[in-house]
């Protein structure tokens, strides 16, 4: 027995120290990273800086860049430290998408934060902003806002900031504004015309003037979905609706260019005050999702010259898809505003590449795929928005690199001009001081978006990328320092959601 004793007693002290050592490794493991190490470098031959493309590193600690260096300056400065290369990879600002509907709380049957975030992660988008509807209750006040900021808690794979909702019922209601706003939206978002969804109403131009002198006080952005209903509809638009509602032309038909341009028009009556030592300085108008490259864009471009605080964006699908591309009944395409002919998209990309666009954003905007009603292919009823989140980046580059659009535009329109509007100073550049918020990317890589390829909307058959080959492949994406995504997503939600003070 004692002898049995003695022979044990080191064999169980072993087994003991084994399940101990394993014990403490798997707590000290960071779920939130597929990196094991918060201090280290990143190298590449092309990092994307505000000041140009530079083969070099970049330094990160505890979630931030602490250095950034020039491959020539780099010798000896991270010997013995961890290095992660990417080569020849793009090493770019993670994006900032300004425009998204997560539709969490609520209807997170459409969407929802986990999978949403995730699929931002895996296309290099390191900041979502949520617009105010389409969840419920729809965001317009600070309870609701709270609620939302409750369902993200442990939940996001990115980081993510709230648009509040402007609507007729707290339009006049400055103080109940003012509480949305402290609690964090970092602007507000209306409607010009019927949203789709019942309990988000449009707003009038009175309504925007109100929200504008409150938004003017805590210099944040009101979002308008610039389109305008005619009163009485056009005979045209009349006869459209007996036509055939699996035809796109017939949906096309039914939202033409002059309802942007009668939005625009409303819209500068009011932003006149937002000139210095306007009524309304300080606030800022931004036109979601322009879709119009015609007079819509020439009525910005004049309010710009006269020094109107206004800015607006384009959305991916408007770059990448014409109405010739579009079969009937192929209702994944349908969108407000809609997608244009080719001359209009060609516009669109003159315009962006001239500065009078200034930014992108997907306007991801998914439901059941009941509700797309892919098998009637009814352009008329069918759920409008498109789902696109995952490919912003490779989407926008594949047909970038065509028309010479340079890396560092693609960055600005993505990453530095969305993230100054929505006023996130730590977010949208590789620089000193800002958050390690980066994408590394392969430019040249194409892949096909199939049933093979790993896609992480809830609902991929939806999406108006399935089928197409994108070039553009996203190899990793790390958010405040943290490797969240490379080939799989870090096991935990690590995001945080952002809030403005
Ligand atoms: N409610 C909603 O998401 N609407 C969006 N969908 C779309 O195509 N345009 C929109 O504004
Ligand atoms: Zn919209
Ligand atoms: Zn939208």
């Amino acid at each position: 027995m004692n002898l049995l004793q003695w022979k044990l007693l080191p064999l169980l002290t072993v087994i003991a120290s084994i399940f101990v050592v394993f014990y403490l490794q798997h707590l000290s493991e960071n779920k939130c990273s597929l990196l094991p190490y918060k201090h280290y470098w990143i190298t590449s031959k092309r990092i994307v800086t505000p000041q140009g493309v530079i083969s070099g590193a970049v330094e990160i600690n505890e979630g931030k860049i602490v250095s950034i260096v020039k491959e020539e300056e780099r010798h000896g400065k991270i010997m013995g430290a961890h290095v992660v290369d990417y080569s020849d990879a793009v090493v770019f600002p993670g994006l900032v998408d300004i425009h998204v509907h997560l539709d969490d709380p609520g209807r997170s049957e459409w969407e929802g934060f986990p999978s949403g975030t995730k699929a931002a992660a895996a296309g290099g988008v390191t900041t979502l902003v949520d617009m105010p509807l389409n969840n419920f209750p729809s965001t317009v006040s600070e309870e609701t806002l709270k609620l939302k900021i409750k369902a993200a808690e442990g939940r996001i794979y990115v980081d993510l900031g709230f648009w509040g909702g402007l609507v007729p019922e707290n339009a006049f209601n400055a103080t109940a504004l003012e509480r949305l706003l402290s609690a964090g939206a970092l602007g507000l978002k209306s409607f010009m015309c019927p949203s789709g969804i019942n309990d988000f109403p449009m707003t009038n131009i009175t309504h925007i003037k109100e929200g504008l002198s409150v938004l003017a006080k805590y210099k944040r952005p009101l979002l308008v979905h610039s389109e305008v209903q005619p009163s009485s509809p056009s005979s045209t638009q009349l006869e459209d609706m007996q036509d055939d509602p699996r035809s796109y032309l017939t949906y096309l038909a039914t939202r033409p260019p002059s309802w942007e341009e009668a939005a625009v028009r409303e819209l500068l009556t009011v932003t006149k005050n937002t000139r210095p030592g306007g009524p309304a300085e300080g606030a800022h108008l931004h036109v979601a999702h322009l879709s119009d490259s015609g007079s819509t864009l020439d009525l910005i471009k004049e309010a710009k010259r006269h020094g109107d605080s206004v800015s607006v964006e384009t959305c991916t699908h408007y770059l990448a898809f014409s109405e010739e591309d579009i079969k009937d009944g192929d209702t994944r395409f349908k969108c407000a505003p809609p997608i244009r002919d080719k001359a209009n998209k060609e516009k669109l990309w003159e315009a962006l590449m001239e500065g009078h666009i200034d930014m992108l954003s997907s306007d991801h905007s998914p439901t059941l795929p009941e509700l797309k009603l892919l098998d009637s292919g009814d352009f008329l009823k069918a759920w409008g928005g498109i789902s696109s989140l995952q490919f912003d980046l490779s989407a926008t580059w594949s047909h970038a690199k065509k028309r010479g659009v340079t890396i560092e535009q693609l960055a600005l329109w993505w990453s530095e001009r969305p993230a100054k509007l929505a006023g996130l100073d730590l977010k949208g550049a590789i620089a000193i001081g800002k958050h390690a918020d980066i994408v590394a990317w392969a430019p040249d890589e194409e892949f096909d978006v199939d049933d093979k390829f790993p896609i992480h909307i809830k609902h991929p058959s939806i999406s108006a990328y399935m089928g197409m080959k994108l070039s553009g492949k996203v190899l990793a994406t790390f958010v405040r320092g943290q490797l969240v995504y490379e080939d799989k997503h870090a096991p935990a939600a690590c995001g945080t959601p952002i809030l403005a003070h």
